[in-house]
């Protein structure tokens, strides 16, 4: 929808309306043609702004109609309208102009914006490029370099850079619809012919091909796979080599390629994917519009090791003030100087001043009785986080959440040594844990519905993506990575290497294999775990029973190479050696190799020729699998919770979904088929048996993904 007002006795205004972000839904497409239909055949108006209803101008095209038969005037006609009108058209660019919104923009001959606006053409992100002329009039408008870095990398500018760049002729401070009124009176009957940005020669840089060169090359390292950004450079480069009209018709080419690919349909969802996580709730009812989160000013972390420090800086930086403890007084002069490093670092990178006055020290935890909240944050040992709770419950003020960044242990085991366990909820972040967008929140059995929501609250406070999930071992993230690391594990047994398995997840997508990824996390984590539950007894390493674990399968290659404390990156080897302890360049190791054939020829094994079909079946059929076990048991209340996870948290390439959202695409069948294969292989890997939720869901005709929450509902199969 759109409205139409005449203000100053020769402007109209049209004012586009669709709650929340003015998306160019067929609506707002049909309102804006008939009211510059309007604007353009009143004889009193000389002049037209376009402007947004609610403080923002225009989110771009409406992503939720891409999955259906759009109707409505298109867009890119619409825009050469506005652009060849004889009177001057402004645009006033209030909160948000993307994608479509901005490209809008572009089509009129003026731009004011409010220097809180942010701008910018992130159709990359969803799998896309700008196809309602994007690439063709901002290379005009601001140069191909930088038109070429704004549509690659999708990213909004401010309104102080779009300024800087020349996409917008002003910004102001006050009300941007007054300024662009007072502005379109001022332009009222001048010549247009130089604000018609399609009509403008593109400039050239004098190495305009190294300039493409260069920038294709950058997208293609980045991309890992993902069509969109390769796309955006040959669009934009038909702006340097085509007329205009030609340029469009390649941008049109290229849209209509994304538009049609799995990779768009998949960016797609994840978009709606990290929306609709926020809308949590949990088998007990609790739910995110019902349950009320209590306000936490102060803060506390105890333990200031890696993570400890960083979840200080990440609650610093978020403006909360911080009473950070560690009892041991070297490892706290460390982190006093770690934590201040990191705030200083993020305050110069964010252009603010660092929030150092925020964090109090202490090494006694005497000192977080008053807080309201207390984010645990030490060694990954059950006994010692006991301990613990014990403490903070019995010193804490009455109502203090009691949170702990386990990345596994139970959390209803914590709330037990507490007396308000209804206060209790894990909080996992991922390291660095000031970097990383994702936050597990963890509820127990007693965890209350407050404490959740308060837990997801400070989430996205310190600008975290936040998943509610149900407390099982190793939760939602870690619990999936078990049998995808076994299978691994299980492919090198049988002959293949951690090179081969490693390219392969590359190339899928993944930003590292699981080898080159358990060098970098340590795996020296994964091992103290498996000690703490009795699968490493030394005795069970040799000997006929050492690949056995109560009647399964089980591989001791990760725990033999720990023994020889090869815990990766951190030892300078691993599944490959660095140069040196610390060292990030992965290179294969001979010792390894040799290592791997003396461990088959001990255990009877024999090496065969492994396909990357294998591999990835294996290991990303066994995680997905797992992920249905997690729904069936209601620890994830639907498949986004476990896509935004693994994009998030475990590298899972984002224009692959997530691996749910993946078994769609592939076919559930598929899935199943594969599975039950594999499991007939290999019958000692009950990782491998294919989950009954899949087996239901395939027995009632593969329905699509959002249909999927509907099937987990109905407890009893009819299988
Ligand atoms: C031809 C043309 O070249 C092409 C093809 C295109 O133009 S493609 C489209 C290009 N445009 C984009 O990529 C911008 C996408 N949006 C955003 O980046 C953000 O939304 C935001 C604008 C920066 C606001 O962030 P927010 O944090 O304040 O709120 P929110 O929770 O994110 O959003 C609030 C609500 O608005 C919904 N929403 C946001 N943008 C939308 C859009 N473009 N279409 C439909 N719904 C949208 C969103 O799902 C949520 O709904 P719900 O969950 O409440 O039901």
């Amino acid at each position: 929808m759109a409205l139409y007002t005449r203000v100053s006795g020769s402007v109209g205004v049209i004012t586009l309306q669709n709650p929340p972000v003015n998306a160019l839904s067929a609506a707002v497409r049909q309102g804006i043609v008939d009211m510059m239909d309007r604007a353009l055949s009143e004889p009193e108006v000389k002049s037209v702004v376009i402007c947004g209803q609610n403080g923002k101008f225009c989110g771009g095209a409406d992503i939720k109609e891409f999955g259906t038969n759009m109707s409505g005037p298109a867009l890119i006609p619409l825009i050469d309208r506005i652009e060849s009108a004889a009177k001057p058209v402004v645009a006033a660019i209030e909160g948000i102009a993307l994608g479509g919104g901005l490209e809008l923009a572009l089509g009129c001959h003026y731009r004011i914006a409010h220097s809180k606006a942010k701008l910018g053409l992130p159709e990359v992100s969803l799998g896309l490029l700008p196809g309602a002329g994007g690439t063709q009039r901002l290379p005009r408008l601001i140069s191909i370099p930088a038109a070429l870095e704004l549509i690659t990398t999708g990213r909004h500018v401010t309104a102080a850079e779009a300024l800087q760049l020349g996409i917008v002729d002003k910004v102001t401070d006050r009300n941007t619809l007054d300024e662009a009124v007072k502005f379109a009176l001022s332009v009222a009957g001048k010549s247009l012919d130089l604000h018609r940005i399609s009509t403008n020669p593109c400039p050239h840089p004098p190495d305009v091909d190294a300039v493409f060169e260069t920038a294709m090359q950058r997208v293609r390292q980045r991309a890992r796979g993902a069509l969109a950004p390769v796309a955006c450079v040959q669009a934009v480069r038909a702006a340097a080599t085509l007329p205009y009209a030609h340029g469009m018709e390649r941008e049109r080419e290229l849209f209509k390629g994304l538009f049609t690919s799995g990779q768009a349909r998949a960016l797609q969802y994840y978009f709606f994917a990290q929306r609709a996580v926020g809308r949590w709730s949990t088998p007990g009812g609790a739910r995110w519009d019902t349950s009320k989160p209590r306000p936490v000013r102060r803060a506390a972390v105890i333990g200031l090791g890696t993570m400890g420090r960083g979840i200080t800086v990440a609650l610093a930086q978020a403006g909360l003030s911080v009473v950070a403890v560690e009892t041991n007084e070297k490892q706290l002069t460390e982190a006093k100087q770690g934590v201040s490093d990191m705030l200083e670092r993020g305050a110069r990178r964010r252009g603010v001043p660092p929030a150092l006055d925020k964090v109090i020290y202490s090494h006694k935890i005497q000192a977080v009785a008053d807080v309201d909240l207390v984010i645990e944050a030490v060694f990954e040992d059950m006994e010692l986080k006991k301990a613990i709770f014990q403490q903070l419950s019995a010193l804490c003020k009455p109502g203090t959440f009691l949170c702990t960044n386990t990345s596994g242990l139970d959390i209803d085991e914590l709330a037990a040594q507490t007396q308000n366990p209804e206060l209790v909820v894990g909080m996992h972040f991922f390291a660095p844990a000031h970097v990383m967008k994702l936050l597990e929140v963890v509820y127990g059995q007693k965890s209350s519905p407050q404490a959740v929501a308060t837990a997801m609250q400070i989430g996205s406070k310190i600008g975290k993506v936040s998943v509610a999930v149900g407390n099982c071992r190793g939760f939602v993230g870690n619990r999936i990575l078990k049998p995808y690391l076994e299978q691994a594990f299980f492919l090198l047994e049988e002959g293949a290497t951690p090179e081969l398995v490693d390219k392969v997840l590359e190339e899928f997508g993944f930003a590292m294999g699981v080898f080159r990824m358990s060098d970098l996390s340590g795996l020296d984590v994964g091992w103290r775990v498996r000690k703490a539950i009795g699968l490493v007894a030394p005795e069970a390493l040799t000997g006929p029973y050492a690949r056995v674990r109560e009647g399964h399968r089980y591989s001791p290659l990760g725990d033999l190479l720990c023994e020889q404390v090869r815990f990766g990156q951190k030892t300078g080897r691993g599944w490959y050696q660095y140069d040196k302890p610390g060292g990030r360049v992965a290179k294969p190791d001979p010792w390894l190799h040799r290592f791997l054939e003396e461990y088959r020829a001990q255990h009877g094994l024999v090496a065969r020729r492994i396909d990357h079909q294998e591999v990835l079946d294996r290991c990303l059929y066994a995680l997905i699998n797992e992920g249905f076990r997690i729904l069936e048991d209601g620890i994830a209340a639907g498949p986004e919770d476990i896509d935004v996870i693994y994009v998030l948290g475990y590298g899972w390439p984002q224009h692959r979904g997530g691996p749910m959202f993946y078994a769609g695409m592939v076919g559930l069948n598929k899935v199943l088929e594969r599975l039950e294969h594999y499991h007939q292989v290999h019958p000692d890997v009950p990782n491998l048996q294919p989950c009954s939720l899949l087996r239901k869901l395939v027995a009632s005709g593969s329905p699509p993904i959002n249909k999927w929450r509907e099937v987990i509902k109905k407890p009893h199969s009819q299988l």
